[in-house]
């Protein structure tokens, strides 16, 4: 490319002839101006035409909007050197906290992820931005589904297979040229997961065919060999599409108030199937619907396939994209045979259980890359955004809204990658018993993180947290959307109180609170238990010795009567008034001292129990 000085380049700034630099790059935007998003004024301004305007354009847009519009480029600054590096496709630029810090082997140790995890991250980023990213946007302003190329593309990668998990589905393969399938363990499945939630395109992400990922694991776990293998073939491939049916009008996250009725056959052949199903994300492109159902014994998991006639499915308007595919599905009257059953008739709550948890800690890895992503882009706008004679990054309140961002996100992620070892721990039962409940809980606290990080982000990003795409399109999408999270695969109060209840069951029948260090075999509530019955043992057998040294006692050697005698104290040699005081404290001697003697046996009890049960 040709060099040219500033001198030349300031020649060039009419509208017969118009060139600005961009970080030492030379562009002619004469035939532009008017084409220019952001208003063709702007560019003929005096501080721009023929200037330096990198400060002025890095103040307003992306750097890939250099990218976009590189046949502008026609030179460079003589002597300069751009400082600005164009990322390519998949590469991973290490942003604190917009990135996990296993990003950056060589500083921060990771016990989960190894070298080869980030390796497959780069590949799997660099397929995403060049393959599914450009779609993805399209898609997402437009509202259209999905198109057939692409999932035969995700199909052919494996991709469909991946957010699976590990397990036989992927054995054989061999994923992008060099890891083989069967070395693919969980947390290749959250880089996956989190990579999407990357993508930044929130309704195009469960447009991606997410039914598919939280609809096929029963198959896996409950159909019969035939209909398993066909099914879960031509769904991976990307040749058919399934979803999940589980939401109703009438029950959301009330499961067990599902209406949808499946009635069998007076032959034992098939089950009628009769009910409505709402908010079924991509069952506006789904052949197969993994259904719950309500049978006279209780629930339980079907596989229903459009073929079998009787299913229709009415879009849905959300309020994010419609490119999620969201829809009504009525069943009427639908034949579907015995064959197709997903779980044993009444057995159909644990299967949906077991389900619900690889949904909800998938949703997890989805919603963390979303807000990294967030936080990532933040941090550089506040870096690049000049306000007031200044960086935005210089001012104290926008530090601390990335604090609380950040905090947020990184606490998330470590609970989130602790729960993902679990997983690959356990197996499905143990899974399914001991760790719903983490899960549950996690999902609820992840999209309260959600709520947070959009809530800075917005107040560091402004009109351009509100602007559909442009510079804030990450930051509108998650402020839009966020509610989706906290929704959808169970409502953050369901959430929490399953996590609650499980909590409760796993705590031991036998436990009760109790102090915490032990002296001498005694904990501090013991020792000061015992310690007020030994004070009170004393003062009622010293109540006597000690009034009397005082010189207020009124006991004649042997005698032990405070309120029997009213003369007593006179003959003494005291007045008469001492009398009435000597009485009063008599009095007032007695009623502690028979106070003292129900304190002590409470005393003695409460030990007693401290001991035997504490
Ligand atoms: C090669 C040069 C340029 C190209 C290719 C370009 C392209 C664009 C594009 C595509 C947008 C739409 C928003 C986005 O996608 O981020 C935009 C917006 C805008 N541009 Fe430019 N632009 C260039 C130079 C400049 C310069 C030098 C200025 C002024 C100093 C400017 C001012 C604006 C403004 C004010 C907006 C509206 C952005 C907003 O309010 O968020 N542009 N530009």
């Amino acid at each position: 490319m040709q060099t040219y000085t500033l001198e030349e380049v300031a020649k060039h700034a009419t509208e017969e002839s118009l060139w600005i630099v961009i970080d030492a790059k030379v562009y002619d935007i004469t035939d532009f101006v008017d084409a220019h998003p952001g208003s063709n004024v702007v560019l003929t301004h005096r501080d721009v035409a023929g200037k330096d305007c990198t400060d002025q354009f890095y103040n307003l847009h992306r750097h890939e909007v250099l990218t976009r519009y590189s046949t502008l480029q026609i030179g460079t600054v003589q002597g300069q050197r751009a400082t600005v590096k164009s990322p390519e496709a998949g590469d991973i630029r290490y942003i604190p906290y917009g990135e996990p810090t296993y990003l950056k082997p060589e500083i921060f140790a990771s016990p989960y992820f190894t070298s080869g995890h980030i390796e497959f991250q780069k590949r799997l980023r660099k397929f995403l931005v060049e393959e599914v990213l450009p779609e993805a946007m399209e898609k997402e302003d437009s509202g259209e589904l999905i198109s057939k190329e692409l999932m035969l593309r995700m199909g052919d990668v494996k991709l469909n297979h991946m957010r699976l998990g590990p397990g036989k589905h992927l054995h054989g393969a061999l994923i992008f040229d060099y890891l083989k399938g069967e070395d693919f363990d969980v947390f290749h499945e959250l880089i996956v997961h989190y990579e999407i939630g990357r993508l930044g395109t929130r309704a195009f992400q469960d447009g991606l065919l997410v039914g598919m990922v939280i609809g096929l694991p029963p198959l896996f776990l409950h159909a019969k060999d035939e209909i398993r293998d066909r099914v879960i073939d031509e769904v991976l491939s990307g040749r058919e599409t399934l979803c999940l049916a589980m939401t109703e009008p009438f029950a959301g996250s009330d499961v067990a108030g599902i209406q949808t009725e499946a009635v069998l056959s007076d032959d034992g052949q098939y089950f009628e199937v009769s009910g409505v199903k709402q908010w079924i994300t991509t069952s506006r492109i789904s052949r197969y619907y993994s259904t719950a159902v309500k049978t006279k014994s209780g629930l339980m998991m079907l596989l229903i396939d459009t073929h079998f006639g009787g299913v229709t499915v009415q879009p849905t308007k959300t309020s994010y994209s419609s490119t999620a595919g969201t829809g009504r599905v009525t069943f009427d009257r639908v034949r579907v045979p015995v064959s197709h059953m997903l779980s044993e008739e009444g057995k159909g709550l644990k299967t949906i259980l077991a389900n619900t948890s690889h949904e909800r800690w998938l949703m997890n890895c989805l919603t963390i890359g979303l807000a990294r992503r967030v936080c990532e882009e933040s941090l550089l706008w506040a870096k690049q955004r000049k306000v007031f004679g200044h960086h935005l990054i210089d001012e104290p309140v926008i530090r601390a809204r990335l604090g609380r961002m950040f905090a947020a996100v990184e606490s998330a992620s470590a609970w989130n990658e602790a729960i993902t070892y679990q997983m690959a721990k356990m197996d499905l039962a143990i899974k399914t018993e001991y760790l719903s409940g983490p899960i549950a809980l996690s999902k609820y606290a992840i999209t309260r993180m959600e709520f947070e990080v959009a809530d800075e982000a917005v107040h560091i990003w402004g009109g351009r947290s509100l602007t559909q795409g442009g510079m804030g399109r990450l930051i509108e999408t998650l402020q839009r959307t966020r509610a989706f999270s906290s929704i959808l695969g169970g409502t953050e109060s369901i959430l929490s109180d399953l996590a609650v209840r499980r909590a409760i069951r796993h705590t031991p029948q036998d436990a009760r609170l109790r102090g915490g260090h032990r002296y001498m075999g005694f904990t501090i509530s013991e020792i000061f238990l015992i310690s007020l019955l030994l004070v009170n043992a004393i003062a009622v057998l010293n109540e006597e010795r000690f009034l009397s040294r005082i010189g207020w006692s009124s006991q004649h050697p042997g005698q032990y009567s405070q309120f029997s005698d009213p003369g007593y104290g006179v003959g003494q040699g005291q007045a008469s008034g001492e009398s009435v005081k000597v009485r009063l404290v008599n009095l007032i001697s007695a009623i502690r001292t028979l106070l003292r003697i129900p304190l002590i046996a409470v005393n003695i009890l409460v030990i007693a129990y401290e001991l035997v049960l504490g």
